[in-house]
Formats: structure tokens, C-alpha cells, sequence
């Protein structure tokens, strides 16, 4: 299997070239050259696996041989025996025809875990056996910086740099990056927006000579084993409720749009999915995008879901290149306009590709936090408020159709205690093995949204500037 880019001026490579990679030498973001299409058989055979078995069924056609399938297995099960819940990702009932898919057992409490502690040891296998060492720098807007933290923590092949925006994310997400004490570990504290971290990040990757000397890579969702890994709790939830005999429909509390994107893949490999809804809070650049066909930034927000706190959707190319009918011009000329207007039109044929899958709610603050007290007064269930947000839309938007609606919970409520405590006057506890992250020393470089400085701060820390380890 080869992976190519969106923009269509970058190689062709394989999975493990990807996986190092991340982001495409043109700026694009790699997909599959091809969809790995699976029988109705295949999908039901799932049905009872472990979590880490169903996933390596799932990952072997987009691995395709570049990983041997025995490593893979370890890779697996090693990654999900860090988890805090047999199921790893159980699904909740809350309503004959809804149900929670909870994503947030892994060890920093967030959706993120479930492909970064994939993603940690697939780049660590690679890494070693090229005899190679790494710089990750990631953008967050609290959870992937975490999970991506706790991933890497100590490893003697990567420097971490997480670039999070100052001010903006809840003092768990916050002390999950500050407190960890291995040498390896950077966080920097942005003065500005996630957008503004996430557009360094990808400045930084545009910037080649940079590129190389760092040999750079990526822990966000434009890294495509990131989307792989999330792929799998899409199939292994759906088995579990009827899939492939009946469809079922998902709602994706939405930012960066990769989680969204890996249903949408699932989609594609031949899951019966009906709808796939694009759930945002009032930064809901997606749902005008939807609606509307323009894709247009504006300023963002800040919101009791921070980690929603995004415009500029860097997956959201993913899919349009799908449903342009993979044109590599179209993406070029709409990204280019997006970086010199901040805007881009999207023309009635592929939005209404887009809308044959897929629906988009916004919620607003008030519904969010209505949400939240009524699960919990209703069904005494404790959604995070980005969840919240995933149910309220889900129930908005597919209010008559037969199939179950399966609402993504993408953190634990914990993480956003003064969220939780407003709504429902319950402050929600962190689990026991959680709680000593209060008392540790914290560590981060505050930083302007400046490229150039950020540069020069990794270039002076990074141990990867030799890519040979000796
Ligand atoms: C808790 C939480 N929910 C939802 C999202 C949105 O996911 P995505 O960026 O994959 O759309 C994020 C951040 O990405 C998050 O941290
Ligand atoms: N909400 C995210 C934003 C980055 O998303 P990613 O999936 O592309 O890493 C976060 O928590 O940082």
C-alpha cells in the first residue's frame, strides 16, 4: 500500500515512511492510494475479539507488510495494556437508541491515548530500526499534547516539543505537559490560539532545510497513523452493535477534524455507517462550511470545551480531496487561498458529495451545559462538556432515523471540572491513580507565536539535529 499526497507533489510512500513523515514534503497530508475495501464477513468476525486483536485486523491492510504482522500484535497489545478499562473503548447505553463510546480510559484521560500509545511505539520500532533518532513538534489544544507527552516521556530516540496555547487549556491538560521531569519533554506555552500553535507546527514542517537537520515529525492528526489507529473503535463499536447487519451513525465532537475522518475511513473500508455528524461548539467553521460552501476563518472563541477551540480544520483537506473525486488542483488552490484569504469556496457537486454522509451541528455554550445537567440529573451519566456537545448534536440531527446513534466521549469529565460543576453541581474526581499530578513541579517555556523563535528554541534543545544514533 502507498500513501499519496493531497496536494500531489510529494512521493508516494509507504506506511512506515508516512508514519515518519507526518505531514507531505508539499504540504499536503497523506491518504491511502487506495481504499482497502473489507466483505461484510470480515466485519463480523471481529465481533468478541480484544480490543488490541480487532486492531491489528483492522490496521494490517493500510500496514500492508511495512511492519511485520507479529510486531504489530506486540505494538498492540503493549499499547493497550496501559489502559484503565478491560473494554479499552466500552460503550455506554444512555437511551434505547443512543449510546457513549468512552475513549477516555487511556492514561491521560482523553481520546487522544488510544492512537498516541499506538503511535509511540510504532515510531519508536521504526526509529530503531533504521538507527534513527527524531523531533516531534505538535500543536494542542490540551489533549494531544498530553497524550503525546506521555507517549514519548523518556524515549532516547525522540525530543518532544509541544507548542499549547497559554492560558487556554484546563490545569489538568496543562499539568499532563508541565509536570512530566524527562529531559526529552518541552512544552511551550504560545502566546496566542491553538490555530496560531498549529501554524507554526506546520510552518516548521514547510521550512525544509529545518526539516531535515531535525529530522522532524508529527504527532497530530496529520500524521496518518494517528487516523488509522482511530479507525478501529469505529468498526469494533459498531460490530458490537449489529454491524454489518445494521448501520449505525456516529457523532464526532469536532476540531481538527481527524477523529471524524478516521469514521469516515471506516466508511470507506465498507462499514454500514448512516450518518457521520460533524459536532462543533460556537467555533463552528465546519457547519458554515457545510452549509454554506465557504470555508472561512474567523476569529475563535475561547469555550468551555478548549479542546474544540479551532478554525482552521487541518483534516478537513482530507476529505474534500475525497470528495472533489481526489483533485490534487482543487486542494493546491483552496489551501492557497485559505493561507492568502483565510477562505475558500466549495463548489455545489462536492458539498453535496459531502452531504450524502455526512451532517453538522453547532452547539452553543447554553445547550452544552444543558446537555451536561440533564445526563446527569436524567441518567445520572457525567459527560466531559465536549462530549456533551457530541450527544446534543447527535440527538439534533438524526432525531428519526432507525439506526443507533453512537456518540463519541472524548474525555474524561475530570479533565474540565469547573465546566462539569457549573452545569451540574458535581465536581467530577479524578480517578486515584491520577491524583498526584497536582502536586508536581511544573516546567514550560513561555514563547511568542513566532516561528522563528520557536525555531531557534527546538534547534538549541532537540538532541536530533545528528540523525544517526551512535
Ligand atoms: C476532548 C476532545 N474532544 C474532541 C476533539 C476534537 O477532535 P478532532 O480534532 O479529531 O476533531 C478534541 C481535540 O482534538 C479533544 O481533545
Ligand atoms: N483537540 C486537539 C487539537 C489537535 O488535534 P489533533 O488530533 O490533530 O492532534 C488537542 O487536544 O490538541
Amino acid at each position: 500500500m502507498k500513501y499519496v499526497s493531497t496536494r500531489g507533489e510529494a512521493p508516494a510512500l509507504d506506511f512506515a515512511d508516512v508514519l515518519l513523515r507526518g505531514l507531505a514534503a508539499d504540504g499536503g497530508l497523506y491518504v491511502p492510494e487506495e481504499w482497502p475495501r473489507w466483505e461484510p464477513s470480515q466485519f463480523a468476525s471481529l465481533a468478541g475479539l480484544p480490543y488490541a486483536d480487532a486492531a491489528r485486523r483492522v490496521m494490517l491492510p493500510f500496514v500492508d507488510g511495512a511492519i511485520e504482522e507479529e510486531r504489530l500484535a506486540e505494538i498492540l497489545d503493549g499499547a493497550y495494556e496501559t489502559f484503565h478499562h478491560p473494554a479499552i473503548a466500552p460503550l455506554v447505553q444512555l437511551d434505547p437508541g443512543l449510546f457513549v463510546l468512552e475513549l477516555f480510559h487511556g492514561p491521560t484521560l482523553a481520546f487522544k491515548d488510544v492512537a498516541m500509545q499506538v503511535l509511540g511505539r510504532l515510531m519508536d520500532h521504526v526509529l530503531a530500526e533504521r538507527g534513527r533518532r527524531a523531533t516531534i513538534v505538535g500543536a494542542t489544544s490540551g489533549d494531544t499534547g498530553g497524550a503525546a507527552i506521555e507517549a514519548f516521556r523518556g524515549s532516547e530516540r525522540v525530543d518532544i516539543f509541544i507548542l499549547y496555547p497559554h492560558g487556554r487549556v484546563s490545569d489538568v491538560q496543562r499539568r499532563q505537559m508541565t509536570t512530566p521531569e524527562e529531559a526529552n519533554v518541552h512544552a511551550i506555552a504560545i502566546d496566542g490560539n491553538f490555530d496560531d500553535c498549529q501554524t507554526i507546527v506546520k510552518g516548521l514542517f514547510a521550512d525544509h532545510a529545518f526539516r531535515e537537520r531535525t529530522a522532524l515529525s508529527a504527532v497530530n492528526s496529520i500524521n496518518w497513523a494517528r487516523i488509522l489507529a482511530q479507525v478501529v473503535y469505529y468498526v469494533t463499536s459498531a460490530v458490537a452493535l449489529g454491524a454489518p447487519h445494521r448501520p449505525v451513525s456516529f457523532s464526532v465532537p469536532t476540531g481538527n477534524f481527524g477523529d471524524v475522518f478516521a469514521g469516515y475511513v471506516a466508511h470507506r473500508m465498507g462499514l454500514p455507517t448512516d450518518r457521520l455528524v460533524v459536532a462543533t461548539n460556537v467555533n463552528d467553521i465546519l457547519v458554515r462550511a457545510l452549509d454554506e460552501g465557504r470555508y472561512e476563518v474567523r476569529g475563535v472563541v475561547a469555550t468551555q470545551s478548549p479542546s474544540m477551540d479551532i478554525q482552521i480544520s487541518s483534516n478537513f483537506e482530507r476529505l474534500l480531496f475525497e470528495a472533489s473525486g481526489r483533485d490534487h488542483a482543487f486542494i493546491r488552490q483552496a489551501m492557497s487561498s485559505l493561507k492568502q484569504s483565510g477562505a475558500f469556496t466549495i463548489g455545489e457537486a462536492v458539498l453535496g458529495r459531502i452531504g450524502e454522509k455526512f451532517s453538522a451541528v453547532r452547539v452553543d455554550e447554553q445547550a452544552c451545559a444543558d446537555t451536561m445537567a440533564r445526563l446527569h440529573r436524567e441518567a445520572g451519566y457525567l459527560p466531559d462538556p465536549h462530549t456533551a456537545i457530541g450527544i446534543a448534536a447527535g440527538a439534533e440531527a438524526v432525531a428519526s432515523s432507525e439506526a443507533p446513534m453512537v456518540a463519541l466521549a472524548t474525555a474524561h469529565p475530570a479533565k474540565f471540572p469547573d465546566a462539569v460543576e457549573n452545569a451540574t453541581g458535581v465536581r467530577p474526581a479524578l480517578p486515584v491513580w491520577a491524583t498526584d499530578l497536582a502536586e508536581k513541579p511544573e516546567r514550560f517555556e513561555p514563547m511568542p507565536a513566532d516561528q522563528r523563535a520557536v525555531a531557534d528554541h527546538i534547534l538549541s534543545h532537540a538532541r536530533s539535529t545528528a540523525f544517526e544514533v551512535s
